[in-house]
């Protein structure tokens, strides 16, 4: 079995461009007053966000986009979870299109869930601004109207002339110059909203990209390539004064791509980047992105990478005592903000139902997932942004790319089941070099197991982190009461579910009866 692991592992070619990468670990980071070309109204943007220099992985593609490289190439870039991927494509986006004269949507940003998007957005809302540039958001966070409200300007009805519904469709124009979407609301405007158009579209990122090509989403990236692509032919050479009619006179002129072996002939073409802490390196995925003479930008010598100042400790536990040894856990780590993985909705679900009824607790504990509904997420994101929650107990809902300040701590309280799935759960801390832990607790059968897995990312050492017996007997007396409870608690809420669903289909059988 683990030959043929072995053999499956050695066959799949790495890519020629995969190869020789750029390693961004060489940069050091840059004051901005030495970043070369950068704009004034962006440094200034900069600071108020705090930031004083660029991280060596935003150097890295500042240096191939706006710096020497040009935009020539297409970017794929590999780096650890909290090196600052955001602010390294945001950053020479929003630079590159400071200096359009007429807002279109020029730049779309695809991100595999909605939390993640607002989150993108909001750093591309503290740059663009300054240059005159406009943000939207398709994630479906409020209702379509609303947001085709946001995303698209109708044209204003001059006094006495009045606009066939032709004529109005015509003058829709968009609202924003960059755009943040998840793929199925990015999918909806395609198809359906009036004046959503990706003609003019220059940059196109693609975010936790091996996540993304892993789900297929209505066939959201061959549409945006296909439409982009069907107007690159359009502003080819000969056919570059060729312009929709909705934008009269307006040129949209494409960075111009130099294809090697092309003869040195320019064309036009959309730009793209793709980025990961866990990149996918498989052939046939990356081939779905079509790239142009991609340059691969990746952090070290290593496949993965954990951040630099995380540090992995395992928590060695018997099964049945396990949510005791968690809360002794999180006791020994006194209330620091902390996130607790578990493997699916539903232990995350009765975990964190039978963490709150030990009672007498200190520390505030929710839960995170996606079978809440995104109303309640949000609202328990904010709490726990602002401190008033101290401990979140997650399914993989929080896995990728969540920037939460101060997490100190990551538990696993499920052993994940893939090295990737602990990269992105333990990057939830120690982010942009500050410390962190990353805690596992494993039934001793699964020691084994788990440092394979970490080999993987090339990681030996995980210490044992002891709990003391005396805090696990502490806490034994209050365990069967919970447990009790928890039970209780689950059955009141499958029967309040059952009522809900003999409710919903009398509802449905009578209003069949009236049809
Ligand atoms: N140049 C900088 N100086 C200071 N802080 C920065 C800088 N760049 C980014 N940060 C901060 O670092 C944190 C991590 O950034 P970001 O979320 O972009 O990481 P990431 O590489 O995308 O991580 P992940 O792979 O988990 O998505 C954020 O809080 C961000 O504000």
């Amino acid at each position: 079995m683990e030959l043929v692991t072995e053999q499956k592992k050695t066959s799949v070619p790495v890519l020629p461009w995969m190869r020789n990468p750029i390693d961004n670990s060489l940069y050091d980071e840059c004051p901005l007053n030495f970043l070369p070309f950068l704009d004034p109204r962006l440094e200034a943007a900069l600071y108020d966000m705090g930031i004083t220099s660029l991280f060596p992985v935003q150097v890295a593609v500042w240096q191939e986009t706006i710096g020497p490289g040009s935009f020539e190439r297409d970017l794929c870039i590999n780096s650890p979870t909290g090196s600052g991927k955001t602010l390294a494509y945001a950053l020479p986006i929003v630079q590159m299109l400071s200096t359009r004269a007429t807002k279109c949507l020029r730049a779309l940003v695809v991100l595999p869930t909605r939390d993640l998007a607002v989150q993108v957005k909001e750093v591309f809302a503290s740059l663009a601004p300054a240059v005159g540039l406009s943000v939207g958001l398709a994630v479906g966070q409020s209702s379509i109207a609303d947001e085709i409200s946001e995303l698209i300007k109708k044209p204003t009805p001059e006094a006495g002339i009045c606009f066939d519904s032709e004529d109005f469709s015509l003058g829709l124009r968009s609202s924003v110059d960059i755009l943040v979407a998840t793929p199925g609301r990015l999918m909806d405007h395609i198809n359906n909203t009036k004046g959503f158009t990706l003609d003019h579209l220059c940059y196109l990122v693609v975010d936790e990209t091996d996540r993304l090509l892993r789900e297929a989403y209505q066939s959201w990236l061959p549409t945006v390539l296909q439409l982009a692509h069907a107007n690159n032919q359009s502003l080819g050479p000969v056919a570059s004064n060729t312009f929709s009619p909705t934008f009269g006179s307006l040129k949209t002129i494409r960075r111009f791509g130099v294809e090697r072996g092309f003869k040195a002939k320019p064309y036009p073409r959309l730009v793209k980047m793709v980025l990961s802490a866990t990149l996918t390196q498989d052939p046939s995925k990356l081939a779905q992105l079509d790239l142009h003479h991609p340059l691969f930008l990746t952090t070290g010598s290593r496949r993965y990478q954990l951040p630099e100042q995380l540090k992995s400790l395992k928590v060695i536990c018997e099964s049945k005592l396990k949510p005791l040894y968690l809360l002794a856990l999180l006791e020994t780590l006194q209330g620091e903000k902390c996130i607790v993985f578990t493997s699916s909705v539903e232990s995350t679900h009765r975990l964190c139902t039978l963490l709150n009824f030990f009672g007498d607790q200190k520390i505030k504990i929710k839960e995170y997932s996606r079978l809440q509904r995104q109303t309640i997420r949000s609202k328990t994101l904010r709490a726990f942004r602002a401190g008033e929650i101290q401990v979140l107990v997650s399914s993989d809902a929080m896995t990728r790319g969540m920037d939460v300040e101060g997490v100190k701590n990551v538990i696993n309280y499920d052993m994940p089941a893939y090295v990737k799935t602990y990269i992105h759960r333990a990057g939830r801390t120690a982010r942009a070099g500050q410390s962190g832990c990353c805690f596992t607790m494993l039934h001793k059968d699964e020691v084994k197991r788990f440092k394979k897995l970490l080999q993987k990312a090339d990681n030996n050492s995980c210490p044992v982190y002891s709990i003391p017996f005396e805090s696990i007997e502490s806490l034994r007396s209050t365990y069967s009461s919970a447990l009790e409870k928890l039970k209780e608690s689950i059955e009141s809420e499958k029967h309040r579910k059952r009522r809900v669903g003999t409710k919903h289909s009398t509802v449905m059988k009578k209003k069949e009866k009236s049809a």
